[in-house]
């Protein structure tokens, strides 16, 4: 298992200021104390600013959570007009949330999930380029603005058309992506999966994720399989998510087979099977004390 690239002591060189977001920053978290441990991540989906901004404060009070996964499809969905138009007012939209979403301190991954991948936005490939783009620009100003280094990544779907391109983007501003792979209905072919993650990595992805519905016990055998191969094969962080009920081992014990993070939830799930943070930590801290 190779660490996520954006956590708290890993932040990348920055031309801004040193220091933290808020004076109550973390200056480490679960991850950072003990590399043995997965990375937690926590959703937070919150359109309105102080309500984001309070998520991110429990996340990072909390003592929990490695990194927020700031989730902005809501934002996108509520903003977008049905029309198709809208890009602008979603690109000010997040320009006026992303630094809500950094005070905290904690290392903000910006998500926006489309509705093709469990999530709530539907949008045009071209608009789903500009506002990935956007939502970069946003987090990177608005630790400048802060005099903040706190570390962000942004997540791409492979599956866009335009995935290649934005990639190629993020990478020219220096803003690790998480790749992503979503599959709600089945567990697809160790093979193939296998080829998403190759794929993934090829296109230029700091991380590279697979996350699929199970629907018997091999199939999460098989997500795990995928997991560990690729970790032994790729010079990068995987992470591998067996979703529902069923697939839970994978978010308990996916670091055993090289899963770098696991996604869990405080207050409202992102996705099924999420464990609540607080039952994980206790687990985790037993398994990789
Ligand atoms: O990619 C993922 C993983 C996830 O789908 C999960 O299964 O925990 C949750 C999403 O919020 C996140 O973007």
């Amino acid at each position: 298992m190779k660490p996520l690239p954006f956590l708290l002591d890993s932040a990348p060189a920055s031309d801004s200021a040193p220091g933290a977001a808020a004076p109550t920053a973390p200056s480490s978290t679960p991850a950072t104390r003990n590399p043995r441990r997965p990375a937690v991540i926590v959703p937070v989906l919150h359109t309105d600013a102080e309500l984001l901004a309070l998520g991110c404060r429990e996340a990072a009070d909390s003592g929990l959570v490695d990194v927020i996964e700031w989730r902005v499809d809501p934002l996108v969905a509520d903003t977008l007009d049905p029309a198709g138009g809208g890009v602008d007012a979603v690109a000010e939209a997040i320009r006026e949330l992303a630094p809500h979403a950094t005070a905290a301190g904690l290392p903000v991954l910006a998500t926006l999930r489309t509705a093709a991948e469990g999530g709530e936005a539907e949008l045009s490939d071209a608009a789903y380029a500009e506002v990935v783009a956007g939502l970069a620009a946003a987090l990177t100003d608005a630790n400048a603005a802060a005099g903040a280094s706190v570390p962000i990544a942004i997540d791409v779907e492979i599956a866009r058309d335009s995935a290649q391109d934005v990639i190629g983007v993020l990478r020219t501003v220096g803003v690790p992506v998480v790749a992503s792979r979503h599959n709600f209905s089945d567990t697809e072919r160790v093979a193939d999966m296998r080829e998403t993650l190759n794929e993934m990595r090829a296109a230029g992805a700091a991380v590279v994720k697979i996350a699929m519905m199970p629907t018997t016990a091999p199939d999460v055998a098989d997500l795990l399989r995928a997991t560990a191969e690729a970790d032994a094969d790729l010079d990068c962080p995987v992470l591998g998510i067996s979703m529902g009920e069923l697939g839970r081992t994978s978010r308990i014990l996916g670091a055993d087979f090289g899963s770098c993070a696991t996604f869990a939830q405080m207050g409202t799930a992102s996705a099924p099977g999420q464990i609540a943070a607080g039952e994980l930590a206790v687990i985790l801290d037993r398994l990789y004390a």
